[in-house]
């Protein structure tokens, strides 16, 4: 008989491995590390390529307007079932994990069904989740965060609570059209029957760690921040903005608890048909910005850019500072600390979409195209918001020449593909700066997501930062970031402590005229910009 510890199914002297999982816009993908963190197996499902039946266009749909985007709910679920069975054909050995946790996209909601909470917890092992779950929500698709749809909504919220510097100063953020609050608002006034058959609202990432749970997973204080709903302070729903939003919110939200929280052990559904240990821990899942930062172990002076689906920008912060733009986020390895995030909804869709313009659709004639110009790109200045910006609200495509005048189209494909990548991360150095991170000598950009595969982009990156660029071997920050909490969840303690690793790899360094390029270009960005900002309802067609 094998030893086992006090309490538990668990042998002492088995391997204690943990497992992290990651709802993204475009896929769901899982990491499962060993006790000292190595990575074991991985395996992903992509949902245009994987689950055509859908129909989604880079996980997404979006419908006539333009500017409501949704998901299917129940592609999530059977995406996840698709990943289970690819994790154990990889090799993932279920008994021996000592505690999952995850993540999901930002801001995206889930509607369960009245009745739905009995459904989760009888659901039989011999079948697949999605087959039982297929009636388990009550609005079928998911408002996810490349929504635009609620502006009406946002001015109320704002209104209501006495202005936008009033509302980031209570919650992180003024309103945002993507975020939660103003999307169940919208929910409520245009669907009241669906609202009212609504027994729980979860975020993307509690609903994702319901599924394993078998019952309804509370929303952490770092996902939550994304809602424009809760208290950064007290880190409770504020009553003004849930009253602004919709009746009864609170009880279908559930009360918040800390990321690093252990919400119990992994259902039997997973014990029976996967094998699991009954005494699994089932550790909170947070929002994926928030778990790329665990992922990252990011300290003081690093800056991090995520380059996935939507690019971000986000940094530990001690004090929390909430301004006009971007957003103030409860930390989610030290819930009494923050951290700031900036958003740009046009990432890599956008560099597709020149890719397979200029590129024909190759990654490597991209980054051919975009070493074969000079840093600062002859004077050419490109802002290519396809779809409507976040940061900041804009929408439109603007090539400028080096007189600053507006041009059509640019001279060449090469000059194309670097005004758009310069154009980018000029922007994100813009509004680092305007959040108040000053580039110093100690300065180190950690860059992650899908396209922090690219050494040309991230070269264009250390330039325009004009300070190294640091990777780590798993591109996928959000995930691995999952897999530490689930250890750092179930072991306790300060998450640093725990979570030793920092195996970064420098890939880029600056170029010595690159503060003499850049800084000139930041002011002319920042110009062009304002202007177009200024006469935004009057913008010249692209
Ligand atoms: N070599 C590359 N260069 C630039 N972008 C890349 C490269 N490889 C993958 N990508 C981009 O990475 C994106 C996916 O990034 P990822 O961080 O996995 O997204 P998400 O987590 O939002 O689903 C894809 O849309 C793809 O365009
Ligand atoms: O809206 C935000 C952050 O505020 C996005 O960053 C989403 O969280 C989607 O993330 P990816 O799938 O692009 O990683």
């Amino acid at each position: 008989m094998t030893d086992v510890e006090p309490g538990s199914n668990m042998a002492a002297h088995e391997p204690k491995n943990y497992l992290g999982f990651d709802f993204s816009t475009q896929q769901v993908k899982a990491i499962v590390v060993n006790e000292g963190l190595e990575v074991l197996q991985e395996a992903l499902v992509q949902f245009d390529n994987d689950l055509p039946e859908y129909r989604t266009h880079g996980g997404v749909h979006v419908r006539g307007d333009g500017v409501t985007v949704t998901a299917p709910t129940i592609m999530w679920v059977k995406a996840l079932d698709m990943l289970m069975d690819k994790l154990r054909v990889a090799g993932a050995d279920f008994s021996t994990v000592a505690a999952i946790s995850g993540t999901g996209q930002q801001h995206g909601s889930v509607y369960w069904r009245t009745g739905a909470s009995k459904t989760l917890l009888e659901v039989q092992p011999d079948r697949f989740l999605h087959e039982q779950l297929a009636m388990a929500f009550s609005i079928t698709d998911s408002p996810v965060w490349m929504d635009s749809s609620t502006s009406t909504q946002c001015q109320a919220l704002e209104e209501v609570v006495g202005g936008p510097q009033k509302l980031a100063n209570i919650t992180g953020s003024r309103a945002y059209e993507r975020f939660t609050g103003s999307q169940i608002a919208k929910i409520y006034k245009t669907r009241k029957e669906a609202y009212s058959n609504t027994e729980r609202i979860s975020l993307v990432s509690s609903f994702a760690c319901s599924l394993f749970l078998g019952s309804y997973a509370p929303i952490d204080f770092a996902d939550g921040s994304g809602m424009n709903l809760l208290d950064l302070n007290t880190k409770t729903w504020s009553q003004a903005c849930l009253d602004a939003c919709a009746p009864g919110l609170a009880e279908k939200l559930g009360k918040p608890v800390p990321a690093s929280e252990k919400l119990g052990s992994v259902s039997s559904y997973f014990v029976e048909r996967y094998s699991f240990n009954p005494d699994c821990a089932v550790i909170a899942f947070t929002g994926d910005n928030p778990a790329s930062l665990a992922g990252m172990c990011v300290g003081s002076g690093d800056v991090v850019v995520s380059l996935g689906t939507s690019d971000t920008l986000f940094l530990w912060l001690d004090i929390p500072t909430p301004q006009l733009e971007g957003h103030v986020l409860v930390n989610p390895v030290d819930s009494t600390a923050y951290m700031a995030l900036l958003c740009f909804k046009n990432g890599s869709l956008t560099r597709e979409k020149i890719r397979d313009e200029c590129a024909d659709g190759s990654w490597d004639i991209f980054s051919q195209l975009l070493d074969m110009t000079p840093r600062g790109n002859f004077g050419n200045i490109g802002i290519y918001y396809y779809m409507r910006e976040i940061t900041p609200n804009l929408e439109g495509v603007f090539r400028y020449n080096k007189a600053d005048d507006l041009v059509s189209r640019f001279t060449s494909r090469e000059v194309e593909v670097r005004a758009l990548v310069e154009g980018q991360l000029i922007a994100k150095r813009v509004y680092a700066e305007k959040l108040g991170f000053n580039i110093g000598s100690g300065t180190r950009v950690l860059a992650t997501g899908g396209a922090s595969n690219n050494n040309s982009v991230l070269q264009v990156l250390a330039d325009v930062f004009n300070s190294p660029v640091y990777t780590m071997a798993v591109a996928n920050s959000a995930c691995l970031g999952s897999a530490y909490r689930a250890k750092h969840g179930l072991v306790g303690g300060k998450f640093q402590e725990v979570i030793k690793k920092r195996d970064f790899k420098l890939v880029c360094k600056p170029n010595s005229d690159a503060d003499k390029v850049y800084t000139p270009l930041v002011e002319r960005y920042l110009h062009l910009e304002s202007s177009l900002l200024a006469t935004k309802n009057n913008i010249p067609s692209i």
